[in-house]
């Protein structure tokens, strides 16, 4: 695919992240535009479907957290190292607000809620974060996270009107907006700062965890259809 869907970021075509978006327009568009996600819009999505899909990304959620704790870790700017911990701070009280609160909603045992047993794609993409945190390779995590992000972030911006209920609302609001929107671009301006050539042997490495983990979003949704 050569196609490059609208984007809601600043982005040089050729760059690294730009090049690898292009690449994987396929299964990152399957994603974006996923039964999952019109019908979180929708305000329609099963409650079984809502409480699997969000049973799995809690497990996701945790994982995501360490290995930001390892881009405070090991990035070499002083500035970025804010910007990752006042996001750190932001997860911690909004998103796993969202979280417990939506929970409490759906009526979700608390045992799903702190070990559940894995689907594939909830284990692959936290296999993936575990990688990245223990090899403390900065451009390694930032791939990872650039992913999780962007792609959330061009599914929450979708043009669509905004369902009324707090569990669907929720989620989309906390995946779209300014503050959202300029924390993927720094996300992606950090990667194209350090990222090795695409073409050499790190690069190359870099590109395939790139293609597995957009891969594992789109199938993630798919996972809580099953
Ligand atoms: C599976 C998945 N990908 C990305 C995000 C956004 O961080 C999320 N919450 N869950």
């Amino acid at each position: 695919m050569n196609t490059a869907a609208p984007t809601t970021v600043n982005l040089q075509p050729e760059s690294f992240a730009g090049t690898l978006r292009r690449q994987t327009a396929e299964n990152w568009d399957a994603a974006v535009n996923h039964r999952f996600v019109e019908e979180l819009f929708a305000g329609t999505v099963d409650d079984d479907v809502l409480a699997r899909y969000l049973i799995q990304d809690y497990q996701f959620f945790d994982a995501f957290l360490a290995m930001l704790g390892a881009a405070v870790a090991t990035s070499d700017s002083a500035q970025a190292r804010l910007r990752f911990s006042q996001q750190l701070g932001m997860l911690a009280a909004d998103e796993d607000g969202y979280f417990t609160q939506t929970f409490r909603t759906l009526e979700v045992p608390a045992a799903q809620t702190v070990s559940p047993e894995l689907t594939r794609p909830t284990f692959e993409f936290v296999e993936h974060m575990r990688q990245v945190t223990n090899s403390r390779n900065y451009a390694d995590i930032l791939v990872v996270l650039v992913i999780a992000e962007w792609l959330y972030l061009d599914w929450g911006e979708r043009d669509l009107p905004l369902p009324a209920e707090p569990k669907h609302r929720g989620w989309i609001e906390l995946h779209r907006g300014a503050a959202f929107r300029e924390w993927t671009q720094f996300l992606i301006d950090e990667l194209d700062r350090v990222a090795p050539a695409l073409e050499s042997q790190d690069g190359r490495a870099l590109a395939a965890r790139w293609h597995d983990v957009v891969r594992i979003e789109r199938d993630f949704f798919d996972a809580a259809y099953q």
